[in-house]
């Protein structure tokens, strides 16, 4: 058994809006290769979890650890669908290296260039890689989207309901490819969905978010009772 290597610990984590608060004193290790999925109803807090623990929002108590440094926690964002606008002149290869130009040169090296038509490859995306992704339908735009996260090479990936919108085929095609690098990789992944049969066949752990609190264990523990009656004591 390979021992468990912590990559990111939130301590006490509590977030109030004005007059609204969503969690609080939430304690939570993640570790590298682990593949979670972070269930509960609308509205209860899951987005703003994920952005507390992206830095985008300061918690207004305790904290988020990466581990061991922040520096070596490289995170990948896939958003839930966003459609672009058809106009928008980017193909989709370009889009797919987008966010690895920018602070060494203008352009991207030889190595660079490879990764993203290997990542086009693994996306299934080579032979669309010269449409305009405005043109592209919306599941070729959400693969277009993890392809993007996914050659940056990061070592914890959050899927905000990333998958929300898409066919049960590339539901799965998608998945399936998160999952084998979440294998080779050790990608540590958090998958924000309201799919539980999905999280069951994918993730290993889960956090689900209730308005009276949360619970966290391994995802053979998230019955069907548990989902309806977290949902149901919102009614
Ligand atoms: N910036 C903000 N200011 C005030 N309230 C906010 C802000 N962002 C979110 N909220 C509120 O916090 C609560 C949690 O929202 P959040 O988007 O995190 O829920 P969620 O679990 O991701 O929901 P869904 O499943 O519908 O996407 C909601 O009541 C929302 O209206």
């Amino acid at each position: 058994m390979t021992s468990k290597t912590p990559i990111l610990q939130l301590e006490h984590l509590g977030m109030t809006f004005p007059g609204h608060p969503v969690f609080n004193d939430l304690n939570l290790t993640i570790n590298r290769g682990e593949f979670w999925s972070i269930v509960g109803e609308n509205g209860v807090g899951k987005t703003t979890l994920m952005r507390t623990i992206l830095h985008q929002l300061r918690p207004t108590t305790g904290k988020v650890n990466y581990l061991p440094s922040v520096n070596a926690v490289q995170i990948g964002y896939v958003p839930q669908f966003r459609n672009i606008d058809s106009e928008y002149p980017l193909t989709i290869r370009d889009f797919v290296g987008l966010n690895l130009t920018g602070w060494k040169l203008p352009w991207l090296s030889r190595g660079e260039r490879q990764r993203v038509e290997a990542m086009l490859k693994q996306t299934g995306l080579t032979k669309l890689a010269n449409r305009p992704i405005g043109q592209a339908s919306g599941g070729e735009k959400q693969k277009a989207y993890l392809a993007q996260a996914l050659v940056e090479r990061p070592n914890l990936l959050i899927l905000d309901e990333s998958t929300a919108s898409l066919d049960p085929v590339t539901k799965t095609e998608l998945l399936d490819l998160v999952q084998q690098i979440n294998q080779t990789l050790d990608l540590t992944v958090l998958f924000v969905t309201h799919d539980i049969p999905l999280a069951r066949r994918y993730t290993q752990q889960f956090l689900m978010l209730t308005p009276q609190g949360t619970e966290q264990g391994a995802i053979d523990q998230l019955t069907d009772q548990k989902v309806w009656r977290g949902e149901a004591e919102h009614v």
